[in-house]
């Protein structure tokens, strides 16, 4: 091999070129991507970094099997999150299934109609809204229905016994019980047996049961807006509960399936009303489409979404503009790979720029503008076939929350849209509407978006 690095911008001793990234890394890497190129290398500290910033690239990166079926692509990237294949495979089987989802919607409607209520009183007082702050709890609600809601009571033998098979391998992978003891949901499934394959874990079911549900019900949404105060308090609980519980797990399986879940879901939706207000011709044809389609009066329920093209573009074209995970997770090189005469070297980080993936204006017409038309008559999707639009990654690293975000983004901006009119606050005009972005765990509106709702 050459070892040759990709191109990149000259690196200063020690911080490298850390100082580039500046508080809006995935800005500050498209811009520089378009000196030095979509396969580019940084040294962010001593840390080797590869940025990809085209799909062509992305798709060599993340895909898993090549074009011609063989097993593996040969890449050897190594995955982070090795040690939840298992979880993942639960994730992907029993939580997160269309079948599962279908089967617990109505749990999440109740959550919508709490959305629609909230919604109204602040009509009948006139007062306007904090839109992220209501996504937040609503997503956040309705996925605590959808996750603990997980009974395999009624399911099939045959499911409960490839289930316990999970369960059996999770715990001897890891020779004790432990990532098997943080799931609630377990509780509906041969609690008896569960619980009694150890104190540790018959204590950690219990504790969290209560505790979990006492104060993700019960605190306000706001409480959680920060990531940290939810991780604090998930940390909390543990560590007034148990000295042996193992907190490092415990931080992982919640930060991925709750805050990586609710924050990236309602900043999403935060951004959807947001173009929406800016593009007012595009919110009232969405309406249209809603009357048309379902009628003034019923609710919007998740099956209804299949007919609403329009709304269903709305929601793509604002993951385009607005990934909420724009860098993705990293992944990092297992091994030197060889790409386009460039050595990505053993080691290396690998980012891949999502944000500037979805701008890139070869793959785009006008990128910078908010146009869902563009999505009507294509088959372009977010679900990880279409290496243009990939705010979810794609690959075996996909996101596993990808169905339930998409109900949950459809239902909340349908019902939004279905059931009221909205307008800006006093002053505001949609030319004026703040559109600048923070970049932290999730890309998220630098200024919460506040609109008044007005009974249709
Ligand atoms: C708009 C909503 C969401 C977006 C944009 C989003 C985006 C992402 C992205 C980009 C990744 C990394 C994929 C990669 O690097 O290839 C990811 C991973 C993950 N997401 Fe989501 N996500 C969303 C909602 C959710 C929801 C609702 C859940 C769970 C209820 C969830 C759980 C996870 C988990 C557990 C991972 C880690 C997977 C792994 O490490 O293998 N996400 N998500």
């Amino acid at each position: 091999t050459s070892g040759r690095l990709p191109p990149g911008p000259k690196s200063l001793p020690v911080i490298g070129n850390l100082l580039v990234l500046g508080d809006k890394p995935h800005k500050s890497l498209a811009k520089l991507s378009r000196t030095y190129g979509p396969l580019m290398s940084l040294k962010l500290g001593q840390l080797n970094t590869v940025v990809i910033s085209s799909a062509t690239l992305a798709k060599k990166i993340l895909q898993k099997h090549d074009a011609h079926g063989h097993h593996e692509a040969g890449m050897p990237w190594l995955p982070v999150a090795e040690p939840w294949r298992n979880l993942r495979k639960i994730c992907n089987s029993y939580v997160f299934s269309n079948q599962r989802l279908d089967a617990n919607q109505q749990l999440r409607l109740e959550k919508i109609q709490d959305l629609f209520d909230d919604i109204q009183e602040s009509c009948r007082l006139g007062r306007s809204v904090n839109i992220g702050e209501l996504a937040f709890k609503t997503t956040l609600n309705a996925m605590s229905n959808t996750i603990f809601s997980l009974d395999l009571t009624n399911s099939s033998l045959e499911t409960a016994k490839e289930f316990k098979e999970v369960v059996r391998c999770i715990m001897d992978e890891a020779g004790k019980p432990n990532l098997a003891d943080y799931f609630p949901f377990l509780k509906n499934f041969d609690l008896q047996r569960i619980r009694s394959m150890g104190k540790y874990f018959g204590k950690m079911l219990e504790v969290f049961d209560r505790k979990i549900y006492e104060r993700l019900e019960l605190r306000k949404a706001k409480d959680y807006v920060q990531a940290n105060d939810m991780l604090e308090t998930l940390l909390s609980i543990c560590e007034d509960s148990s000295e042996e519980f193992d907190t490092h797990r415990i931080k992982h399986l919640f930060l991925d399936l709750f805050v990586a879940g609710t924050d990236t879901t309602s900043s999403t939706m935060e951004w959807a009303m947001s173009e929406l207000l800016r593009n007012p011709k595009t919110l009232s044809e969405a309406r249209q489409e809603l009357e048309q389609t379902i009628g003034k009066s019923s609710w919007l329920q998740e099956s209804d979404v299949a007919r609403l093209p329009y709304l269903q573009a709305i929601v793509k074209e604002t993951f385009r503009l607005h990934p909420a995970v724009p860098l993705l997770l990293p992944r990092k090189a297992g091994a030197d790979v060889e790409m386009f005469g460039f050595t990505v070297p053993k080691g290396a980080q690998v980012l891949v720029n999502a944000w500037a993936i979805g701008r890139d204006p070869n793959m785009w017409e006008n990128p910078d503008s908010f146009m869902p038309e563009r999505f009507l008559g294509s088959d372009v999707d977010v679900r990880g076939r279409h290496f243009e639009l990939i705010p979810f990654g794609a690959g075996r690293r996909i996101c596993p929350g990808l169905p339930l975000a998409i109900r949950m983004l459809h239902m909340m901006l349908g019902t939004l849209i279905h059931s009221f009119d909205w307008r800006l606050e006093d002053g505001v005009t949609p030319e004026s509407l703040d559109m600048d972005d923070r970049f932290g765990i999730t890309l998220e509106k630098a200024q919460p978006l506040r609109a008044i709702p007005i009974k249709l």
